[in-house]
């Protein structure tokens, strides 16, 4: 867990660690799930049916266990909902894994790391693994922090969806940072395989190896505030948001789930501007252009841009405004309160904002601090990729 240290290392930035555009490749070998028809009702009953056999520790028949390829995993949120865990079988291991919508790379913590680095952590033992010779893979986050190591072809199960052969990419190196956050054991990158860092070639995300066996081809995220949420995989939980589900094109060029918002509000003033941005689930905060954040702290008494904090810092009793998006035609609120992301230090004066600039980064970053407040569906269900947002 962490401690307080500094809250903008915690916060961190989306990766930046991207691939030259190349042909995806299937992932090593196949694996054994058998497409299912499509529709809804047909995997809520193979839930109920597959259900009825694991009641009673009966095998579930194959045909039953694919048509029920969907299934939600939960999201446990670290200290100030830094980042979000969620427990995966690797080979014969359970780790707890950050899943991230702005990387590609499944990574976790392995046997081949020296034991120090392995302290505090569940690691994926290789042995179980076939090795992909000569792949190797090494990425970084915008938050500094980063992993390297070698690939091995082995069983990922999250929820009740398995990929009978995945890509792991087991790491021999990791960054100070991710040695001292004992609660993670690596990360699922769901963002598009084009940015995946495995050399020579990229290999494919968890959701792209199985999205062709999901009921459908899709997965989404309730992250909660100050509590445990989940991910759906393969279908859409109609009771977790009000109203409707928006949806807005995603630019997947450059690897991640981007989408352009037409208008911001903060509080109930409404600006109209383009912002283009990434729904990062590996991202703490929400990260946009200066103008905007510069105009969301001008409504916070007591907030100043303090360098020694490395962003906006507010006293922790200050009330703050809702921030709104317009995409797809239609607003999507987070509340204020959601805009207080940490304190500085023990003493709990100062607060650290959950709204920070955007600088350097060259687009928005839709983060935790903004994905929490919404159902958001990363939906490959058609050839042109879109996201859609629930209102909760
Ligand atoms: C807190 N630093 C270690 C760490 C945990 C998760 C990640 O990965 C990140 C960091 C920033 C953006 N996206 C993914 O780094």
């Amino acid at each position: 867990m962490h401690g307080i240290k500094s809250i903008a290392a915690i916060a961190g930035l989306a990766s930046l660690a991207v691939a030259s555009p190349v042909e995806k490749r299937a992932t090593p070998g196949s694996f054994q799930i058998k497409q299912v028809q499509t529709g809804q009702k047909l995997a809520v009953g193979a839930v109920a049916y597959q259900k009825a056999y694991q009641k009673y520790n009966k095998a579930v028949p194959a045909v039953v266990a694919a048509a029920a390829q969907q299934g939600a995993v939960t999201a446990t949120p670290e200290q100030y909902d830094s980042e979000y865990l969620c427990p995966v079988t690797v080979g014969a291991n359970t780790l707890n894994l950050d899943f991230d919508t702005g990387s590609a790379d499944l990574w976790v913590f392995s046997s081949l790391l020296p034991s120090s680095e392995q302290a505090g952590h569940s690691i994926y033992n290789v042995a179980s693994g076939k090795k992909i010779t000569g792949d190797t893979w090494k990425i970084s986050y915008g938050d500094g922090s980063g992993a390297a190591g070698t690939v091995y072809a082995d069983k990922v199960v999250i929820g009740p969806v398995t990929a009978t052969t995945q890509a792991v990419e087991a790491a021999t190196s990791i960054s100070s940072a991710f040695q001292q956050d004992t609660d993670n054991d690596g990360l699922v990158g769901l963002a598009f395989s084009t940015i995946n860092t495995v050399s020579p070639k990229p290999v494919t995300t968890f959701f792209d190896t199985v999205k062709a066996n999901l009921t459908s081809k899709l997965f989404a995220a309730d992250l909660k505030k100050g509590a445990a949420g989940v991910y759906d995989f393969g279908y859409i939980d109609t009771t977790k948001y009000t109203g409707s589900i928006v949806y807005t094109p995603v630019d997947s060029s450059q690897g991640f789930w981007m989408f352009t918002s037409t208008a911001y509000s903060i509080g109930t003033t409404k600006t109209s501007a383009s912002i283009s941005g990434i729904a990062d689930t590996g991202t703490s905060l929400l990260l946009l252009d200066a103008s905007i954040v510069t105009a969301y702290y001008k409504k916070v008494t007591g907030s100043k841009n303090d360098s020694t904090q490395g962003g906006y810092t507010f006293p922790c009793t200050a009330t703050l405004p809702d921030f709104s998006i317009t995409v797809g035609g239609a607003v999507r609120t987070v509340p204020g309160s959601y805009m207080n992301f940490a304190p500085i230090d023990n003493t709990g004066k100062t607060c650290f904002g959950g709204i920070q600039s955007n600088a350097g980064v060259g687009f928005s970053i839709f983060g935790d601090i903004f994905l929490k407040s919404q159902y958001v569906i990363f939906d490959q269900t058609t050839s042109s990729p879109r996201l859609g947002f629930g209102q909760q």
